[in-house]
C-alpha cells in the first residue's frame, strides 16, 4: 500500500500549489490526501509569532489527529517599507482572512507613498513536516521582489497580482502573470519544499 501524506491547508489555492509541487518532485509511492479526506479535528489557531511556529502548528495537529505523516505550509509576504509586515498576518491584513482584494486594496494604500526604490518585499514560506513518530522537519523558502501600484494578472492567489520577482526568468511580470508551473520554478513554496524532498522520499519508501 503506498504512503499517505496529509496536507494540512485551508486555502484550496495554496493547497494545489503544494499537491503541484510535491506531485513534481516525483514521489510516486506518496498518496497526498487532503483535510477533506480525513475525519474533522479541532484546528488550533494560527497565533504564532513565526511562519516556523505556525507551520508547526498545523502539521503537528494533523498528525496527533490522522496518525498520519503531515506537511503543513505558513506562509506571507513581508514588506521592506513596513517592517516586514504583513508578514505572520499577511492572511487576515485587511481583518477578514482570505479576503485576498481587501488585502491587497489596503497593503497598496499603506504603501502608496513609497517610492519605486523602496518597495521591496520577500514573499517567505515555512513548511514543516511531521511523521507519526514525531520528527519533526522544518524548512523556509523566500522569493524576492517588488510591490507594484496595481493588481496585475489573475493568476495565483493572495497577494501574487502586487509581487514582481527580481529574478530574470519572470521578466518583470507578476508572480499573478506567471504561468503555474514558472511560479513553482522560483517560489517561495517551491524553494521550501525543494528542501522536503528527502525527507518526502524516506517516507514514500515506508
Ligand atoms: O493556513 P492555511 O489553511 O494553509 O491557509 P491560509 O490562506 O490561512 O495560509 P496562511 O495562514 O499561511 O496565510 C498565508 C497568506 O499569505 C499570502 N500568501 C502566501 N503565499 C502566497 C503566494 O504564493 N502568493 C500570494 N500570496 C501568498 C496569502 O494572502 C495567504 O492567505
Ligand atoms: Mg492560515
Amino acid at each position: 500500500m503506498a504512503a499517505q501524506l496529509l496536507l494540512a491547508s485551508r486555502n484550496a489555492k495554496k493547497l494545489a500549489e503544494l499537491r503541484r509541487v510535491v506531485a513534481a518532485a516525483g514521489l510516486g509511492d506518496l498518496e497526498v490526501v487532503g483535510l477533506d479526506d480525513v475525519h474533522e479535528y479541532p484546528e488550533e489557531p494560527e497565533t504564532g509569532a513565526t511562519f516556523e511556529d505556525n507551520a508547526l502548528i498545523k502539521a503537528r495537529s494533523g498528525a496527533a489527529a490522522t496518525g498520519l505523516p503531515c506537511l503543513a505550509d505558513d506562509s506571507g509576504i513581508a514588506v521592506d517599507a513596513l517592517n516586514g509586515m504583513p508578514g505572520v498576518l499577511s492572511a487576515r491584513w485587511s481583518g477578514r482572512h482570505g479576503d485576498d482584494p481587501a488585502n491587497n486594496e489596503l497593503l497598496l494604500a499603506q504603501i502608496s507613498d513609497v517610492p519605486d526604490e523602496r518597495r521591496g518585499a520577500a514573499f517567505v514560506s515555512a513548511c514543516a513536516l511531521v511523521a507519526p513518530d514525531g520528527v519533526e522537519t522544518t524548512v523556509r523558502g523566500e522569493w524576492r521582489g517588488r510591490i507594484l501600484r496595481a493588481p496585475r494578472g489573475d493568476h495565483g492567489f493572495g497577494y501574487d497580482p502586487l509581487f514582481v520577482p527580481d529574478d530574470e526568468a519572470a521578466g518583470g511580470r507578476s508572480s499573478s502573470e506567471l504561468a503555474p508551473e514558472e511560479k513553482d520554478a522560483l517560489s517561495h513554496r517551491g524553494k521550501a519544499l525543494a528542501q522536503l524532498v528527502p525527507a518526502l522520499t524516506e517516507l514514500a519508501r515506508g
